[in-house]
Protein backbone atom coordinates (compact mmCIF):
# COMPACT_ATOMS: atom_id res chain seq x y z
CA UNK A 1 0.00 0.00 0.00
CA UNK A 2 1.34 3.36 -1.02
CA UNK A 3 0.27 7.04 -0.37
CA UNK A 4 2.33 9.48 -2.06
CA UNK A 5 2.46 13.04 -1.53
CA UNK A 6 -1.05 13.50 -0.88
CA UNK A 7 -2.69 16.62 0.68
CA UNK A 8 -6.04 17.63 2.16
CA UNK A 9 -7.52 20.35 3.06
CA UNK A 10 -10.54 20.99 4.78
CA UNK A 11 -11.92 24.36 3.68
CA UNK A 12 -9.24 26.56 5.10
CA UNK A 13 -7.92 23.93 7.50
CA UNK A 14 -4.59 22.26 6.13
CA UNK A 15 -4.94 18.87 7.30
CA UNK A 16 -2.46 16.71 5.22
CA UNK A 17 0.46 18.32 3.33
CA UNK A 18 2.78 16.07 1.01
CA UNK A 19 1.93 12.88 3.30
CA UNK A 20 3.66 9.67 1.90
CA UNK A 21 2.78 6.24 4.05
CA UNK A 22 4.14 3.01 2.42
CA UNK A 23 3.46 -0.20 3.82
CA UNK A 24 4.85 -3.29 2.43
CA UNK A 25 3.56 -6.65 2.06
CA UNK A 26 2.88 -8.35 5.61
CA UNK A 27 4.25 -5.35 7.43
CA UNK A 28 2.44 -4.00 10.83
CA UNK A 29 2.61 -0.10 11.25
CA UNK A 30 0.87 2.17 13.60
CA UNK A 31 -0.18 5.90 13.22
CA UNK A 32 0.16 8.14 16.11
CA UNK A 33 -0.42 11.65 16.66
CA UNK A 34 -2.68 14.14 18.49
CA UNK A 35 -5.96 14.51 18.67
CA UNK A 36 -6.96 16.62 15.14
CA UNK A 37 -3.71 15.88 13.56
CA UNK A 38 -5.41 13.96 10.69
CA UNK A 39 -5.04 10.38 11.41
CA UNK A 40 -8.84 9.36 10.61
CA UNK A 41 -8.48 11.48 7.82
CA UNK A 42 -5.57 9.55 6.26
CA UNK A 43 -7.64 6.26 6.81
CA UNK A 44 -10.91 7.69 5.47
CA UNK A 45 -8.23 8.41 2.26
CA UNK A 46 -7.21 4.99 1.93
CA UNK A 47 -10.63 3.78 2.52
CA UNK A 48 -12.24 5.76 -0.45
CA UNK A 49 -14.75 7.67 2.22
CA UNK A 50 -12.20 10.96 0.97
CA UNK A 51 -10.92 12.07 -1.92
CA UNK A 52 -7.25 13.55 -1.47
CA UNK A 53 -7.10 17.14 -3.17
CA UNK A 54 -3.66 16.10 -4.92
CA UNK A 55 -1.64 12.94 -4.51
CA UNK A 56 -0.86 8.90 -5.60
CA UNK A 57 -2.85 6.06 -3.72
CA UNK A 58 -2.00 2.60 -4.46
CA UNK A 59 -4.28 0.10 -2.97
CA UNK A 60 -5.11 -3.52 -2.43
CA UNK A 61 -8.09 -4.90 -3.86
CA UNK A 62 -9.06 -5.81 -0.08
CA UNK A 63 -9.79 -4.18 2.93
CA UNK A 64 -11.35 -4.57 6.22
CA UNK A 65 -11.58 -2.18 9.07
CA UNK A 66 -12.48 -1.51 12.41
CA UNK A 67 -13.73 1.73 12.62
CA UNK A 68 -13.63 4.26 15.69
CA UNK A 69 -17.29 3.54 15.93
CA UNK A 70 -18.65 -0.04 16.03
CA UNK A 71 -20.82 -0.05 12.82
CA UNK A 72 -23.00 -2.95 14.67
CA UNK A 73 -26.89 -4.23 13.82
CA UNK A 74 -27.69 -4.02 17.13
CA UNK A 75 -30.86 -6.11 16.48
CA UNK A 76 -28.75 -8.66 15.16
CA UNK A 77 -26.81 -11.08 16.98
CA UNK A 78 -22.83 -11.35 17.39
CA UNK A 79 -21.73 -14.06 14.49
CA UNK A 80 -24.65 -12.48 12.63
CA UNK A 81 -22.86 -9.27 12.66
CA UNK A 82 -19.78 -10.94 11.68
CA UNK A 83 -20.64 -12.90 8.96
CA UNK A 84 -23.31 -10.14 7.76
CA UNK A 85 -22.37 -9.77 3.94
CA UNK A 86 -20.94 -13.00 3.56
CA UNK A 87 -18.36 -14.79 6.35
CA UNK A 88 -16.84 -18.43 7.09
CA UNK A 89 -19.27 -19.40 9.99
CA UNK A 90 -16.66 -21.03 11.75
CA UNK A 91 -13.36 -18.94 11.87
CA UNK A 92 -16.40 -16.16 13.00
CA UNK A 93 -17.56 -18.41 15.81
CA UNK A 94 -13.35 -19.39 16.62
CA UNK A 95 -12.55 -15.53 16.91
CA UNK A 96 -15.76 -14.66 18.78
CA UNK A 97 -14.54 -17.38 21.17
CA UNK A 98 -11.00 -16.41 21.82
CA UNK A 99 -12.32 -13.10 22.25
CA UNK A 100 -14.90 -13.53 24.87
CA UNK A 101 -17.85 -13.09 23.16
CA UNK A 102 -21.16 -15.65 23.04
CA UNK A 103 -22.01 -15.86 19.34
CA UNK A 104 -24.94 -16.15 19.57
CA UNK A 105 -25.92 -13.38 22.05
CA UNK A 106 -27.55 -9.82 20.43
CA UNK A 107 -25.43 -6.77 20.58
CA UNK A 108 -27.67 -4.74 22.04
CA UNK A 109 -27.88 -6.98 25.34
CA UNK A 110 -23.87 -6.13 25.45
CA UNK A 111 -21.93 -4.00 27.23
CA UNK A 112 -19.54 -1.16 25.49
CA UNK A 113 -16.39 -3.29 25.55
CA UNK A 114 -18.29 -6.81 24.42
CA UNK A 115 -19.56 -4.92 21.48
CA UNK A 116 -15.88 -3.69 20.75
CA UNK A 117 -15.01 -7.10 20.30
CA UNK A 118 -17.64 -8.17 18.15
CA UNK A 119 -16.45 -5.33 15.89
CA UNK A 120 -12.57 -6.54 16.14
CA UNK A 121 -14.16 -10.16 15.01
CA UNK A 122 -15.94 -8.70 12.24
CA UNK A 123 -12.75 -7.22 11.13
CA UNK A 124 -10.57 -10.47 11.65
CA UNK A 125 -12.69 -12.66 10.24
CA UNK A 126 -12.71 -11.00 6.60
CA UNK A 127 -10.03 -12.11 4.28
CA UNK A 128 -8.06 -8.66 3.41
CA UNK A 129 -4.92 -7.74 1.60
CA UNK A 130 -5.04 -4.99 4.09
CA UNK A 131 -6.23 -5.19 7.70
CA UNK A 132 -7.34 -1.23 9.17
CA UNK A 133 -7.91 -1.05 13.09
CA UNK A 134 -8.73 2.74 14.09
CA UNK A 135 -8.62 3.29 18.02
CA UNK A 136 -9.83 -1.03 17.86
CA UNK A 137 -9.24 -1.26 21.82
CA UNK A 138 -11.38 1.70 22.99
CA UNK A 139 -12.85 1.00 25.71
CA UNK A 140 -11.51 -2.36 26.68
CA UNK A 141 -9.91 -3.07 30.56
CA UNK A 142 -6.07 -3.64 30.24
CA UNK A 143 -6.66 -7.77 30.93
CA UNK A 144 -9.28 -8.00 27.87
CA UNK A 145 -7.09 -5.86 25.75
CA UNK A 146 -3.89 -7.96 26.45
CA UNK A 147 -6.55 -10.90 25.00
CA UNK A 148 -8.01 -8.68 22.22
CA UNK A 149 -3.69 -8.11 20.98
CA UNK A 150 -2.69 -11.53 21.21
CA UNK A 151 -6.07 -12.23 18.56
CA UNK A 152 -6.04 -9.22 16.60
CA UNK A 153 -1.63 -10.32 16.29
CA UNK A 154 -2.80 -14.23 15.43
CA UNK A 155 -4.99 -13.56 12.74
CA UNK A 156 -3.08 -10.36 10.89
CA UNK A 157 0.25 -12.61 11.21
CA UNK A 158 1.83 -12.14 7.96
CA UNK A 159 -0.38 -9.28 6.45
CA UNK A 160 -0.44 -5.58 6.23
CA UNK A 161 -1.94 -3.65 8.99
CA UNK A 162 -2.66 -0.36 10.22
CA UNK A 163 -2.92 0.40 13.76
CA UNK A 164 -4.05 3.95 14.65
CA UNK A 165 -3.72 4.26 18.65
CA UNK A 166 -2.99 7.11 21.43
CA UNK A 167 -1.42 4.31 23.11
CA UNK A 168 2.62 3.80 22.78
CA UNK A 169 2.68 0.96 24.59
CA UNK A 170 -0.09 -0.61 22.05
CA UNK A 171 1.83 0.58 19.26
CA UNK A 172 5.21 -0.55 20.15
CA UNK A 173 3.59 -4.46 20.74
CA UNK A 174 1.39 -4.20 17.62
CA UNK A 175 4.44 -2.36 15.17
CA UNK A 176 7.34 -2.68 12.63
CA UNK A 177 7.32 0.71 12.36
CA UNK A 178 5.60 3.32 14.39
CA UNK A 179 4.84 7.06 12.02
CA UNK A 180 4.01 10.04 13.61
CA UNK A 181 1.56 12.31 11.66
N1 LIG B 1 -15.40 16.10 7.01
C1 LIG B 1 -14.69 17.08 7.58
N2 LIG B 1 -15.00 18.36 7.38
C2 LIG B 1 -14.28 19.36 7.92
N3 LIG B 1 -13.20 19.16 8.71
C3 LIG B 1 -12.85 17.91 8.95
C4 LIG B 1 -13.56 16.80 8.41
N4 LIG B 1 -12.95 15.66 8.82
C5 LIG B 1 -11.91 16.03 9.59
N5 LIG B 1 -11.84 17.38 9.67
C6 LIG B 1 -10.81 18.16 10.37
O1 LIG B 1 -9.56 17.63 9.97
C7 LIG B 1 -8.67 17.58 11.06
C8 LIG B 1 -8.16 16.15 11.24
O2 LIG B 1 -9.23 15.31 11.70
P1 LIG B 1 -9.04 13.76 11.95
O3 LIG B 1 -10.36 13.22 12.40
O4 LIG B 1 -8.39 13.15 10.77
O5 LIG B 1 -8.00 13.76 13.16
P2 LIG B 1 -7.47 12.58 14.09
O6 LIG B 1 -5.98 12.71 14.12
O7 LIG B 1 -8.01 11.28 13.60
O8 LIG B 1 -8.10 12.94 15.48
P3 LIG B 1 -8.56 12.01 16.73
O9 LIG B 1 -7.28 11.47 17.33
O10 LIG B 1 -9.23 13.00 17.63
O11 LIG B 1 -9.49 10.96 16.20
C9 LIG B 1 -9.41 18.13 12.26
O12 LIG B 1 -9.07 19.51 12.37
C10 LIG B 1 -10.88 17.99 11.88
O13 LIG B 1 -11.65 18.98 12.47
Amino acid sequence: MRLKNICKNFGDVEVLKDFNLNVDEGEHIAIMGKSGKGKTTVLNIIMGFELPDSGEIHLPNEMSTVFQENRLCEDFCAISNVCLLKGNKSLAKEILGKLGIDSIQKINTMSGGQKRRVALARCLAKSAGLYIFDEALKGLDEKTKAVAMTVIKEYTDGKSAIFVTHDINEAKDFADRIVEI
